[in-house]
């Protein structure tokens, strides 16, 4: 068959500039190529097919492109740049290809003068194809040739055998164990190059049965030493196949273990995971039952704390209503006040002064009041109801006293207002009424039951007793037709000016008011019936009195006690 060089697109990739030898090959391709019917064939069916040598690497080429899935490089056969699956393919041209190459280029005679190839004298890489009138150099160029194949091909296949020891390697440190994800993705790398191995170890297989040396045209005892030395070689080789058939086997089984041991890893670590998980969002429910009690528990504390406050509240007005009860007047004093004599003695004047805007309102009723214009309800905190042209109105005041109430009830709730000024306070006690309502005998009363005046003044000098610790002064003034005249005065009663005192010694003082010192009881109500005397009311027609032999004005200017102009009893 006839080499076909005029068709660059079958052996550009492969055929020198100078074009190949005519030569041929004697043995059928189709089992190497499968497509021996797409070449010219000769002779009658079933003869073997003789196809050129271009041709039969061309084929070559194509099949091994469409074994290993490289369509465009087998149209393009740069073996050097052939890939499969993405992987380097210089295994497989180091070991299928790459022999047949050097075969070719190595055997080549150089281009004829005029370009054409020089059939007859071109060597032949098939002893097979020898033609009848082949020459014995040419055989021996032969010869030479198929042993370069076969050390090529053992050389091959000891790089064949380095390749797996470096597999062996490699699947030594995976079992030492990576991360699962690298470790798996090298087992599949592992797992490809070793399919190319096997790829190519049986196309060098296949190479070296269907180039193995025919029929010998040499001598019949060299002829059969070579055929058994080459057979020796191959056998070897195919022992070496074989062997590391076996080891590519025994890898792959380990590879199967190892897939089997990440595979349980993976699983054992998801497992991990989720039950982790489970265990996690059971503390998380966990969690949240216990934050929605703790919450139902703050609301309940919370309404209990409220419930506690009012409950306080309840029983501190409640205790506040007894305190007034039985101390009318500490109605306001804390409840840690000590307790109050029967007598009113022994209470504190703190109590009373502590009291926001202490001012107190009693009240009693003249006997013979009609109920049909005023009603009442007696006691702390009492009601006096008023009804006039048909109109009632309702007053609470501090307490009520019904008309029955007697002097010593009256003056038992003052009593520690009036005791107070002995801690330096200012006390005021004054009636207001209407005419003939009963404020004079409140305030002064009959000698034989004696009003809060005579009676405060009793009390004040009981309280302070002998020791000589107080002084008393009296002063005593009349306010009449809007004046203020001076009772206790040594010339006739001057009318005298009312002014608002400097900042920080009191509030009112009436200047040029005589203040007598008072050494005891007795000498007070001497000079208390003096001043009484020259009321314009009741001495229009007297002559203003001075005070009893005795007694003497302490001063003119005001004593370290005064400016207490509420200090004097306005009656
Ligand atoms: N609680 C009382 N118990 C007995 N008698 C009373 C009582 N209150 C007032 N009286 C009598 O009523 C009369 C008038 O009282 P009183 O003079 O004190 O009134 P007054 O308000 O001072 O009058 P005025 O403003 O005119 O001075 C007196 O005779 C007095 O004895």
């Amino acid at each position: 068959v006839a080499s076909d060089p005029g068709d660059p697109a079958q052996v550009s990739g492969l055929v020198p500039s100078g074009g190949l030898p005519s030569n041929t090959l004697p043995f059928p391709l189709s089992g190497l190529t499968g497509c021996s019917e797409d070449g010219p064939e000769e002779g009658a069916e079933g003869r073997s097919t003789e196809v050129s040598l271009e041709e039969a690497l061309v084929r070559l080429a194509e099949f091994l492109s469409v074994q290993l899935g490289a369509e465009e490089s087998c149209r393009n056969p740069d073996l050097s740049k052939v890939s499969v699956l993405g992987l380097p393919m210089a295994v497989i041209t180091s070991v299928s290809f790459a022999p047949i190459l050097i075969s070719f280029t190595a055997e080549r005679c150089p281009p004829t003068v005029d370009g054409s190839p020089p059939q007859e004298e071109s060597p032949s890489l098939s002893p097979r194809g020898e033609a009848p009138g082949q020459n014995p150099p040419q055989l021996e160029e032969d010869q030479r040739a198929w042993q370069r194949l076969e050390q090529l091909i053992l050389g091959q296949l000891e790089e064949l055998k380095q390749q797996l020891e470096l597999q062996e390697e490699e699947l030594g440190r995976l079992r030492l164990g990576v991360g699962a994800t690298d470790s798996e993705k090298r087992v599949q790398h592992l797992t490809l190059e070793n399919e190319a191995l096997k790829q190519s170890l049986s196309l060098t297989r296949d190479l070296l049965l269907h180039w193995g040396p025919g029929p010998s045209t040499r001598a019949p005892q060299e002829e059969a030493e070579a055929l058994v030395e080459l057979q020796s070689r191959l056998q070897e080789a195919q022992d070496t196949t074989e062997a590391l058939q076996v080891q590519l086997g025994v890898q792959e089984v380990q590879l199967q273990g190892l897939r089997g041991a990440l595979r349980q890893l993976q699983q054992e670590t998801e497992q991990n995971c989720r039950r982790e998980l489970q265990q996690m969002l059971g503390q998380l429910a966990g969690l949240r039952a216990r934050m929605a009690s703790l919450r139902q528990g703050c609301g309940d504390l919370r309404g209990l704390v409220s419930t506690f406050t009012q409950s306080c509240q309840c029983s501190l007005s409640e205790a506040r209503g007894q305190v007034r009860t039985i101390c009318p007047l500490s109605r306001t004093c804390s409840l840690g006040s000590p307790p109050l004599h029967a007598s009113g003695r022994g209470r504190q004047p703190t109590d009373l002064i502590s009291i926001p805007g202490n001012i107190r309102v009693l009240c009693r009723l003249r006997p013979g009041t009609p109920s049909s214009l005023v009603s009442l309800e007696p006691g702390p905190s009492g009601t006096v109801t008023t009804c006039y042209r048909g109109r009632q109105r309702r007053f609470r005041l501090d307490w009520v006293f019904s008309p029955e109430a007697s002097q010593e009830e009256v003056f038992r709730e003052l009593e520690p207002a009036v005791l107070s000024c002995l801690q330096g306070y200012s006390v005021c006690i004054f009636t207001y009424g209407q005419t003939g309502t009963g404020k004079t005998y409140s305030m002064e009363g009959p000698p034989e039951d004696p009003g809060i005046a005579p009676r405060a003044l009793q009390s004040l000098f009981q309280e302070m007793g002998t020791e000589g610790q107080h002084r008393v002064t009296l002063s005593m003034v009349e306010i009449y037709n809007e004046a203020v005249r001076d009772l206790l005065a040594p010339g006739p009663p001057e009318r005298l000016a009312v002014r608002q005192g400097p900042a920080g010694q009191g509030g009112i003082q009436v200047a040029g008011l005589t203040y007598w010192d008072v050494p005891d009881l007795e000498m007070l109500h001497q000079m208390l019936s003096l001043g009484r005397s020259n009321r314009a009311t009741a001495a229009t027609t007297k002559k203003p009195k001075g005070p009893r032999e005795g007694s003497c004005p302490s001063t003119s200017t005001p004593s370290p006690l005064v400016p207490r102009p509420g200090l004097a009893p306005l009656t």
